[in-house]
């Protein structure tokens, strides 16, 4: 079984764009476990445009199922996850100004850094995972970072995948052997949706987590939450 890990940001973005508390991130976070997705992701930004700060300090204690933080570990974001012992921390370069997540890190490169900010997470006892690009070089480097796991990125899978490219799925295959065989965990995420997500299933039978967002808020939006968060549980046993 996969885990789906529901992630919130676009519940906040929502909330924020009003001002207000509507909708309410910690009753949202409570129905999606309610419905059985087994964690709740969160991603706060420098800019606390969607999740805040102050969420994650709220969400922590409410949530009963997996929590997991990401972001890029700024001295502030490594503060706010010692401080609310997630979990998972999943660490992603992120520059300030990005959109949303747009490439995972060079393990070769950032090496030394990685593993001075995964050592301290570690002794808090948080799973660590880091978002990686489908390269078997950066995977062969992250079993020397000391991380638990690694979330694949999967934004290049996803596109090859709408335009009937099936084979985009090979690099996240020879990965996935990879991180076996190095005794790294494996998680995914990044414009999974349910159009995408069952072949990437199929081929990738050992992985450990996805965390969804945006597809799936946007696809709630239609079918409700209920019943997509059903749905994708069901492409993941
Ligand atoms: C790490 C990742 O893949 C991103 O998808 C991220 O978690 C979502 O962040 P935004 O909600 O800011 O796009
Ligand atoms: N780690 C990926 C994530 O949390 C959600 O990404 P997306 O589904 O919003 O693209």
């Amino acid at each position: 079984m996969t885990k789906l890990s529901v992630n919130i940001n676009k519940i906040a973005t929502l909330r924020n764009s009003r001002g207000g508390d509507v909708p309410n991130v910690l009753k949202t976070a409570a129905a999606i476990e309610g419905f059985g997705a087994q964690g709740i992701t969160v991603h706060p930004r420098p800019d606390e445009r969607h999740i805040t700060y102050q969420d994650v300090r709220d969400l922590a204690p409410a949530v009963t199922t997996e929590f997991n933080i990401e972001g890029n570990p700024i001295p502030q974001f490594i503060d706010l996850v010692l401080e609310n012992k997630p979990t998972q921390v999943t660490l992603v370069p992120d520059a300030e100004d990005a959109i949303t997540s747009n490439a995972g890190w060079d393990t070769v490169k950032h090496k030394d850094f990685l593993v001075e900010v995964i050592q301290e997470f570690k002794q808090n006892n948080i799973r660590t995972s880091i978002f990686i690009d489908p390269n078997p070089k950066m995977i062969e480097a992250a079993q020397y970072t000391g991380a638990d796991r690694i979330e694949l990125y999967t934004e290049a899978y996803a596109e090859n995948y709408a335009n009937g490219n099936k084979d985009g799925i090979l690099p996240y295959v020879e990965c996935a052997k990879i991180a076996k065989e190095v005794g790294l965990g494996l998680n995914a995420g990044h414009d999974l949706s349910l159009q995408n997500i069952q072949f990437f299933k199929e081929n990738i039978p050992a992985l450990a987590e996805v965390s969804i967002g945006h597809a799936l808020i946007a696809e709630s939006l239609y079918e409700g939450l209920e019943t997509v968060i059903k749905k994708y549980l069901s492409l993941l046993k």
